[in-house]
């Protein structure tokens, strides 16, 4: 592609020196530059990409993209948000791949994960080649690539879905998180559906306050839709859930059609006669293609709602109630969510991804269904995150658990004991006795001390990290499993 092609996806931009050089790579971060890329720079929360240009240009930069113009000797093409060219640049770098899949994305605060593994799962079970992208990772084609966060930045992004277009995927099911949102990563994907699982607290620590949330979420739904949506292939759903409250904003904001489901009647695809069990979840479901009966083998009332957004989403794709259901009753459940750890214990021990209030309340509701003894909860807050969910997830831990190990999730760079002392904080507003709680800051120790301290029956709840395979001191990542952990934890007991 030439230089000037590039800088012609704008509007405004102004471009200085010559811009009919071929270019054949954009890249945003200097120390990942090849010979022949354009460096986008980008201001930053922590660095500002600017200032580092001129690193950019010694490994062979040979144009930058910028908001101002920087003393450097090559062409610049000066943009007003080098976040929103470096989204147009990129759809068009790579020839629009989101235009050649059916694209579903999915945003809330709780369930995403899931609720793109299901449609993943249904899609390809329907013969349709589907690609994932989301916090555990990226997958198609029979490969899997590891991710660093939720959703990629739109460079990123559109230099996957352009692999997975030339790799035959014809659907693609993403995260998309408030964070992407916000910072445009999903700008220029054009998306046929956007599913809404929940709005609850999380990320206050970036959005401030649950009105710039919603609105960041609501961002997804904005961008929907268009004066086309009554031609077939050019329809656009908002899947919203009719339980939330924050739907009703998200109906007002976009101008794609608006598909409903929850538990009351009036939503189009709705669940009745739910029945929870330690084995699995069972519910009917009514919809606008028929009716049936399925059997989860997943636990948990949240999960009713994950699987109904899916099932939505795949109706709207022309897929059969009678596949979904074969489908979603295959799936065994996801990665670190509601995951048993069983080395023959006499007790129950569960790895869960909660790491918000709602998501801890929803998955101890669960095990109280079928807790027979006790139930004793592992948990931490992460660090450098939103710092007001720490007391309340203290009290939600205290108030569903008998006993309470408060523990380090990914203390980041903050210090683990202070993180502890505001969920203890929660605990103390709730008045809960000391001998119904312990703080320890080494992770693998309070899950030792907690399996020691269970009996027969009880459950062992260990939350929060689920499926992540390390744990974030400070800036180091270092390697930590709490499957691994609990399971060795089990093994030494008799010892
Ligand atoms: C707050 C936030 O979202 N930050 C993201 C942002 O980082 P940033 O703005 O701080 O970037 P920066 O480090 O200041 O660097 C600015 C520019 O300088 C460049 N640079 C920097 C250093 C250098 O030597 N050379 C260089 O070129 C960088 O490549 C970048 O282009 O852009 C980076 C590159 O795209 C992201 O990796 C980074 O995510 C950080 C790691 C992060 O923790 N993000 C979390 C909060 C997040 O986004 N989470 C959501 C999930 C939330 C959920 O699950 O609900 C997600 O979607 O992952
Ligand atoms: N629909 C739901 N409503 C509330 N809680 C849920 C729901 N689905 C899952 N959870 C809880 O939230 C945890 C995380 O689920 P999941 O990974 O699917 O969410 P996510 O939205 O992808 O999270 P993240 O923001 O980290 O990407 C689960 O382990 C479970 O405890
Ligand atoms: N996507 C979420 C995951 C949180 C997981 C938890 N283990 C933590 O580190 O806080 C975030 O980045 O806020
Ligand atoms: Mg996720």
């Amino acid at each position: 592609m030439k230089l000037n092609e590039l800088a012609s996806t704008l509007t405004i931009a102004q471009i200085t020196g010559n811009g009919d050089i071929t270019i054949t790579g954009l890249q945003t971060d200097s120390r990942k530059v090849a010979p022949g890329d354009v460096f986008i720079c980008l201001p930053g929360h922590t660095v500002d990409g600017h200032d580092y240009a001129a690193q950019a240009v010694e490994k062979g930069a040979v144009a930058l993209v910028a908001e101002r113009q920087l003393d450097l000797d090559l062409p610049q093409i000066i943009v007003k948000d080098s976040r929103y060219a470096m989204a147009v640049m990129a759809d068009a770098f790579f020839g629009s791949p989101s235009s050649h899949m059916k694209m579903i994305g999915v945003t809330g605060t709780n369930g995403k994960t899931t609720t793109t593994y299901l449609i993943e799962k249904m899609m390809n079970d329907h013969g349709v080649p589907t690609g994932l992208i989301g916090t555990i990772q990226m997958r198609y084609g029979g490969r899997t690539f590891p991710m660093s966060g939720t959703t990629p930045e739109a460079l990123e992004l559109q230099r996957s879905l352009d692999d997975m277009s030339a790799n035959g995927v014809q659907c693609c099911v993403m995260e998309v998180s408030s964070h992407a949102l916000e910072q445009g990563r999903v700008k220029g994907t054009d998306f046929r559906t956007a599913v809404f699982t929940n709005l609850t607290q999380d990320h206050l620590d970036y959005h401030k306050t649950m009105d710039e949330y919603k609105a960041a979420k609501g961002l997804f739904f904005a961008r929907l839709g268009n004066k086309f949506a009554h031609q077939k292939n050019q329809r656009k759903y908002a899947v919203l859930n009719a339980d939330d409250e924050a739907s009703s904003y998200f109906a007002k904001v976009t101008a794609a059609e608006v598909v409903t489901y929850g538990l009351g009647e009036k939503a189009d695809v709705r669940a009745s006669n739910i029945s929870i069990t330690a084995q699995g979840t069972s519910f009917h479901v009514d919809t606008f293609r028929g009716s049936t009966d399925i059997n989860l083998k997943m636990v948990g009332k949240f999960n009713v709602y994950n699987a109904l957004a899916a099932i939505t989403a795949g109706l709207l794709e022309g897929l059969e109630l009678d596949g979904i259901k074969r489908s979603l009753e295959s799936v065994p459940g996801v990665d670190g969510r509601v995951e048993s750890v069983d080395e023959g214990q006499p007790f129950a021990v569960i790895v869960d991804y909660a790491h918000t209030p709602d998501g801890l309340e929803n998955v101890l509701k669960t095990v109280n269904e079928f807790a027979k003894g006790r139930v004793i909860t592992v948990f931490g807050c992460g660090g450098d995150r939103d710092r007001t969910k720490r007391p309340t997830m203290g009290k939600l831990a205290a108030k569903y658990s008998d006993f309470v190990m408060v523990t380090s999730d990914n203390p980041r760079t903050e210090d683990p004991e202070l993180i502890l002392k505001d969920i203890e904080a929660g605990l103390h507003e709730d008045s809960v006795p000391q001998e119904r709680y312990q703080l320890i800051v080494d992770r693998r120790e309070a899950i030792q001390k907690a399996i020691e301290m269970a009996s027969p029956d009880d459950v062992v709840l260990i939350a929060g990290k689920g499926h992540e395979t390390y744990q974030i001191i400070g800036h180091t990542k270092y390697d930590f499993d709490d499957r691994v952990v609990a399971k060795e934890a089990i093994r030494g007991m008799d010892k």
